[in-house]
C-alpha cells in the first residue's frame, strides 16, 4: 500500500505533507515498536510511559523502515522521510485501520471500571443467539465462531487490533463487541475502529498508578463518547452508578442517542429483582412492554451487565424479546463469579476476577444473601499496579467476609511480602499465606456446610507472574484439586 493511500482522507495532516516522491512510498507494514520493524515498514514513534519512540528511530531505520511518523519531523540524514504529526498515536490507529482495511461491519465498545468483559461476552452471546456471526475481544482474549484465543491486553494495540479485525471480517464475522480500557482509550488504541454503539457501566477506583486523578481516569473513559462514537449513534449507559450522570452528559454533549438502563434507566427500566443461588429474575420495562427476565448467573452486578448488553444488542438491531430470551442461556465470562465446585456437604467455591476495591465489595456483597455460613475470601493484589488500592481492599475484605486469607496475586517486579503487608495493614484478623496454591488449599479445607469461598483477583488468568517469569497457574485448577482432595 502506498503511503498516500494510507493517509488518504483519514489523516489530512499527513496528506498535506506528502509531496513528490514520498507520496509513492510503498508501505509493507506498520509498527510502533522498532524491534518489530521489517524492511519496507512504516515506523510510528510514540511517547510511552517508559520510553519515547523517537529514541528508536535510528534503530527502526537500521532495520529497513521505509518511512517514519513522529511527533516532530527531523532530518535523519538517511534517505527516508520523517513526517511530523501532532498526534502520532491517533495516526497509528487510523493508519492501522486503513492498512488492514476491514472490520466486522457492526462493532460496539464498552467502557467502565467493572463489567466490561462480562458485557462484551454477553453482547456476543445475544447476537449469536439470533444467528449472527459474532465475536468478542477483551481481557479474556478473542471469542468468535470456531475461535477462542487467550489474550493479554484488554484493548489490544492498534496494529494487532486491526489485523485481528480484518481476520474476523474475512472469516465472516459481522458483529463484534470489544472492551475499551482506560489505557486503551487514553492511548488511542481504538481510534481507528468504526463503532455502531458504545456503552458505559460504572466508575470505581482503578489504575491510579497511571491516571493522575480520578477526573483524568473518567475523562479517558469519556473519550469513547466525546471522540470515538459518531454523533447520533446509540450510547448505552448504566444509570445507577454515581458517575452515570457525567457519562450521560458526555454522550449528550457529543450528540449521541443516549439510552439509559437500570433502575433509573429510561430505555430499559429495571423494576423488581429476585436473587436465587445460581440465578436471578427481574422485571424490565421497555416502553409500555413488561418483560420478565431470567439470568442464570449469581451476583447482583450481572443483572446490570446483562441490561447493558441487552441495550447494546437492541441498539444494533436485535428485538427486546430476542435479547431477553438469549439472557436465559447466558454463560458467565470465564472467572467472573464462576462456580468451580462444591464440597460434599454443599459449600460453594467460586473463582472471581475482582482485583479492585469496588469489584471486591460487589462480589462479597453478592454472595451474602445465599450464604448461610461464612464467607471465606482468598485474595492478593498485583505488583507494579496501583498501590493505593491495597489497604482499601484489605478493609473491604475484613468488613464483608468472615475469614480472610491474604495471598499473592501477580507480584511482578515487587517484593511479595511488601504487597501483602500493605493489604494486611488494614485487614485485621486476616491470615497471610504467600503461596497462592497453599492459600487456596487452606481455604477449601476450612469449608463447612453453608459456607461460600471466593478466590478473587485472577479470574481467567492461566499464569502467575513472579519477577519477570510467568509460571502456569490457574485458580480454577487449584480449587478443583483442593476440592478433589477432600
Ligand atoms: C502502561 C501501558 O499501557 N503500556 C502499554 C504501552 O506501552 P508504552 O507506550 O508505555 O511503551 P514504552 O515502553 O514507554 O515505549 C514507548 C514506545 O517505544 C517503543 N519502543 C520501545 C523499545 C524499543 O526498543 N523500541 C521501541 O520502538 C515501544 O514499542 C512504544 O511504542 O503500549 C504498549 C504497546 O501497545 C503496550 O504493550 C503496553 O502495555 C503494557 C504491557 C501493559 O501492561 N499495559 C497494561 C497496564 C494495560 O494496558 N492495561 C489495560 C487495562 C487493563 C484493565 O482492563 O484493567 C489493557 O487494556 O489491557
Ligand atoms: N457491573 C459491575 N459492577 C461491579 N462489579 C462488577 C460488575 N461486573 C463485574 N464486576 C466485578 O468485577 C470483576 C471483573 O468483571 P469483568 O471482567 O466483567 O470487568 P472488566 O471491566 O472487564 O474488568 P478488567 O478491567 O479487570 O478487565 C468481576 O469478577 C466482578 O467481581
Ligand atoms: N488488566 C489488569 C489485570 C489485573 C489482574 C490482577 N490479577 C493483577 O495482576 O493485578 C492489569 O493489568 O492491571
Ligand atoms: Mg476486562
Amino acid at each position: 500500500m502506498k503511503i498516500k493511500d494510507l493517509a488518504g482522507a483519514a489523516f489530512p495532516e499527513l496528506s498535506a505533507q506528502l509531496k513528490g516522491v514520498s507520496s509513492d512510498i510503498e508501505i509493507a507494514g506498520i509498527t510502533a515498536d522498532s524491534r518489530q520493524v521489517k524492511p519496507g515498514d512504516l515506523f510510528v514513534a510514540v511517547a510511552g510511559t517508559k520510553a519515547n519512540g523517537t529514541a528508536y528511530i535510528a534503530d527502526a531505520l537500521s532495520r529497513g523502515a521505509a518511512a517514519v511518523v513522529a511527533a516532530d519531523s527531523t532530518d535523519t540524514g538517511a534517505d527516508v522521510p520523517v513526517f511530523g504529526l501532532s498526534e502520532p498515536r491517533r495516526f497509528l490507529a487510523k493508519a492501522a485501520a486503513a492498512f488492514y482495511g476491514r472490520q466486522p461491519e457492526t462493532m460496539v465498545a464498552v467502557t467502565g471500571t467493572a463489567g466490561k468483559t462480562s458485557v462484551a461476552s454477553f453482547t456476543r452471546q445475544i447476537w449469536a443467539h439470533s444467528g449472527l456471526a459474532a465475536a468478542m475481544i477483551g481481557t479474556t482474549g478473542v471469542v468468535a465462531p470456531g475461535r477462542n484465543d487467550y489474550g493479554s491486553l484488554t484493548t489490544p494495540d492498534p496494529v494487532s487490533l486491526h489485523k485481528l479485525l480484518k481476520e474476523l471480517a474475512d472469516a465472516g464475522v459481522t458483529h463484534a463487541a470489544m472492551e475499551a480500557s482506560s489505557h486503551g482509550l487514553d492511548q488511542s488504541r481504538l481510534d481507528g475502529v468504526r463503532l455502531a454503539a458504545a456503552a458505559f457501566t460504572n466508575l470505581g477506583r482503578d489504575h491510579m498508578d497511571y491516571h493522575p486523578t480520578v477526573e483524568h481516569y473518567m475523562a479517558s473513559k469519556m473519550r469513547l463518547f466525546s471522540t470515538l462514537l459518531p454523533k447520533g449513534a446509540p450510547a448505552v449507559i448504566f444509570a445507577d452508578d454515581q458517575w452515570s450522570d457525567q457519562a450521560i452528559a458526555a454522550a449528550r454533549k457529543a450528540g449521541q442517542d443516549v439510552r439509559t438502563v437500570g433502575r433509573k434507566g429510561e430505555f430499559l427500566t429495571l423494576k423488581r429483582v429476585e436473587h436465587f443461588r445460581h440465578k436471578q429474575s427481574a422485571e424490565v420495562h421497555v416502553g409500555d412492554d413488561i418483560f420478565e427476565i431470567h439470568v442464570p448467573l449469581a451476583g447482583d452486578f450481572q443483572i446490570a451487565n446483562a441490561l447493558v448488553a441487552a441495550g447494546l444488542a437492541m441498539s444494533t438491531g436485535i428485538s427486546a424479546k430476542a435479547a431477553f430470551s438469549a439472557l436465559e442461556k447466558l454463560q458467565g465470562a470465564s472467572g467472573r463469579l464462576e462456580l468451580v465446585g462444591h464440597t460434599k456437604d454443599g459449600a460453594l467455591a467460586y473463582v472471581d476476577y475482582a482485583h479492585k476495591p469496588d469489584a471486591l465489595e460487589n462480589v462479597l456483597t453478592s454472595v451474602r444473601p445465599f450464604t448461610t455460613g461464612r464467607i471465606i475470601v482468598v485474595f492478593g493484589c498485583g505488583g507494579d499496579r496501583d498501590k493505593g488500592k491495597r489497604p482499601i481492599m484489605g478493609e473491604i475484605a475484613t468488613r464483608l467476609a468472615d475469614v480472610v486469607i491474604v495471598t499473592d496475586d501477580n507480584p511482578r517486579s515487587e517484593v511479595p511480602e511488601v504487597i501483602r503487608a500493605e493489604i494486611m495493614a488494614t485487614a485485621k484478623g486476616a491470615t497471610e499465606i504467600g503461596d497462592r496454591a497453599e492459600a487456596i488449599r487452606t481455604a477449601v479445607g476450612m469449608l463447612k456446610s453453608g459456607d461460600t469461598l471466593i478466590v478473587a483477583g485472577k479470574g481467567h488468568e492461566e499464569g502467575q507472574t513472579i519477577g519477570s517469569v510467568t509460571l502456569p497457574f490457574s485458580d480454577h485448577e487449584e480449587v478443583r484439586k483442593a476440592l478433589g482432595g477432600l
